[in-house]
């Protein structure tokens, strides 16, 4: 596990951004087309919003989404439609696996299954994981019986403990099915899941950030505020 910590939220954002980048070119020029599961969240969108178009090839990545909220697709709350509004439809990404809207009158339990049967069977090669302030990931929630969820790739979720309140999330065996994990936070309101997710000991009930590792590579990157602790 590599921990790196930047000055404030800006520079966070600018390396997330590059990084990303980076990785997909590198993968594209082994001739192999990136699978990277996007996240949600404050610091997310602001790297997405400075992903370089010209940096690799967005329309040959297969993209999903860790979680999402289950609401009216094109809704300002779903996490695909900020990240479209934020760089996928800027760089041309046309690989998108999405979860559907409530509005496809499906259950949000038929929607985790249908959204499940998109996922590929060889390993992502990137996830990236948004944390919240009670060390939730994607929308896996403290103490909720989702986190133990090994049948199923995704499940519903219903209330959430931050709206809105229902839900459709991989699980953790699906969030665990990567080369690399890169954990991505910033703020001093994170610094106790921080410091609880990269502690000796405790458990995922408590911070579900600890449930989750890259095969190959676990990179934590902060903000030195989201690291105070
Ligand atoms: O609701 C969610 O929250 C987390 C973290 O969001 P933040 O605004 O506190 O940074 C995010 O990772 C997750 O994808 C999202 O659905």
């Amino acid at each position: 596990m590599t921990v790196e910590v930047h000055s404030d939220a800006g520079s966070l954002a600018a390396d997330i951004a590059a990084r990303l980048t980076a990785r997909v070119a590198e993968i594209q020029a082994e001739g192999r087309t990136p699978k990277v599961v996007l996240t949600g969240g404050t610091i997310a969108i602001a790297a997405y919003e400075l992903i370089d178009a010209d940096g690799a090839d967005w329309s040959d990545v297969e993209l999903w989404f860790g979680d999402e909220r289950f609401v009216p697709e094109g809704h300002e709350d779903r996490n695909d439609q900020q990240a479209r509004d934020a760089f996928l439809d800027r760089v041309g990404a046309t690989r998108v696996h999405s979860v559907a809207g409530n509005d496809c009158s499906l259950s949000a339990a038929q929607a985790a299954d249908q959204y499940a049967a998109t996922l590929p069977s060889e390993p992502f090669d990137v996830v990236l994981l948004g944390v919240g302030p009670d060390g939730h990931v994607a929308s896996l929630f403290p103490g909720f019986d989702q986190l133990h969820e090994t049948a199923r790739a995704c499940v519903e979720v219903f209330d959430s403990p931050k709206p809105p309140s229902v839900r459709v999330s991989m699980t953790l065996p699906t969030l665990n099915h990567t080369e690399a994990a890169w954990f991505i936070v910033a703020g001093d309101g994170k610094a106790d899941a921080v410091a609880r997710a990269l502690a000796d000991d405790g458990t995922v009930d408590e911070t579900p950030a600890r449930g989750v590792t890259g095969r190959r590579e676990t990179l934590w990157l902060l903000d030195e505020a989201a690291a105070s602790r």
